[in-house]
């Protein structure tokens, strides 16, 4: 097989890591947030209030560009739907342009590519291989567990534990069981109008079983300082989308962590995916686990929701906004500036009756 592109001819037998890398849209993230679409978003918006409703015209647009947008990087996912039995909202607020990617802010390196090692596996990777580099990589990260973190169905054998995935540089094949992340979404996801805690994420009609890769935390990587002023202005209409990158293994190294500080954070405001939606709960269904693909540079993982436990048809995911540790407020992960405290409406059992919120509205 060969194919043509603005360098000449690349062929699949000489060249095989180009033609693979070539092929990996999804594990390339290094998009400019300057290049943030925002063209339908403006037209949607300018629109007068009958017409977006007419024919549910607003949803079956939102629908549409959520399927438009993800076809490169998610091509066998099942479609995302948009439902509101609670009120008149048509959809979420067109306010953002929808992508799974990450997006650089001003002083944000785009991913370091030219550190990545790959390794020399044909076909998919052996996890018990003692010669594979990516097997190598992971366990200098975790090695008390033999192997990938995933297992052979994909899904992850220990929580929280930087995940490095096989990346373009390897010689592997696309069926590598390293490879989960990359690959994308693979269940039914509706976004959907909460009672008390405006949209929310739900399963579709089959049941997403416990450890599973869901999606990732798409949004502009920006850097702390930006991520205060915007934390400031968030503030004031009491929703926000900020992600501290604030891993324990960004500062297990050093001698005192305490010294450590947040270098980038993760906005999901003006561009990002259905995770943007995901509210918290006390008892959560699923986490955030660092992953690494396409990126060398150790302070800038990409975020990876997965399950924790079974989800069943038509339940809401939620994480923990405190991180895994519920009882560890200290360990927040959306960023919490000023944050005030209001009543929690997650329902669960163990609900601690309230969450931070950012500010009042
Ligand atoms: C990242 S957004 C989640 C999506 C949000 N529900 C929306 O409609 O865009 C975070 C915001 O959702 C709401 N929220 C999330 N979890 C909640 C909870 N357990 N109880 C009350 N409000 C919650 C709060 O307004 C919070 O600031």
């Amino acid at each position: 097989m060969a194919f043509h592109h603005g360098f000449g001819v690349i062929s699949w037998k000489t060249d095989r890591k180009q033609v693979v890398r070539k092929f990996r849209e999804f594990a390339q993230t290094g998009k400019l947030a300057e290049d943030i679409p925002h063209e339908l978003q403006d037209r949607i918006n300018a629109l007068p209030a009958a017409a977006r409703r007419a024919d549910r015209m607003q949803v079956k647009l939102f629908e549409a560009a959520i399927a438009e947008n993800t076809a490169d990087d998610e091509p066998n996912a099942p479609p995302i739907r948009v439902i509101n039995e609670i009120d008149d909202e048509l959809t979420p607020p067109y306010e953002f342009h929808y992508s799974n990617l990450l997006w650089h802010g001003p002083g944000v390196p785009l991913p370091d590519e030219k550190n990545l090692v790959g390794c020399d596996c044909i076909g998919p990777c052996d996890p018990l291989s003692k010669t594979c580099a990516c097997v190598q990589r992971q366990q200098q990260e975790c090695d008390f567990i033999n192997g990938f973190l995933y297992d052979a169905r994909g899904r992850l054998r220990v929580h929280e534990y930087p995940i490095f995935e096989c990346n373009a540089m390897c010689g592997c094949s696309e069926d590598c069981i390293n490879r989960v992340v990359q690959h994308g979404r693979k269940h039914a996801i509706i976004i959907q109008k909460t009672q008390k805690k405006g949209w929310g994420v739900f399963a579709g009609n089959k049941r997403i079983p416990a450890h599973t890769f869901v999606g990732i935390y798409a949004g502009e990587y920006i850097t702390d300082e930006e991520g205060e002023k915007r934390g400031k202005q968030y503030n004031k209409f009491g929703r926000t989308y900020l992600f501290d990158v604030d891993f324990w293994y960004l500062k297990s190294h050093l001698d005192n962590p305490n010294e450590w500080d947040v270098k980038y954070l993760v906005d999901a405001y003006h561009v990002g995916n259905f995770t943007r939606y995901l509210n918290h709960s006390c008892d959560p269904n699923c986490f955030l686990n660092p992953c690494y693909i396409n990126e060398s540079n150790i302070d800038k993982p990409l975020l990876a929701i997965f399950t924790l436990r079974d989800v069943e048809p038509g339940e809401e995911l939620c994480f923990s906004y405190y991180g895994l540790d519920d009882e560890d407020e200290g360990n927040k992960t959306f960023s919490k500036d000023d944050a005030v405290y209001v009543k929690c409406e997650c329902g669960a059992k163990k609900c601690r009756g309230r969450m931070w919120r950012d500010a009042t509205p």
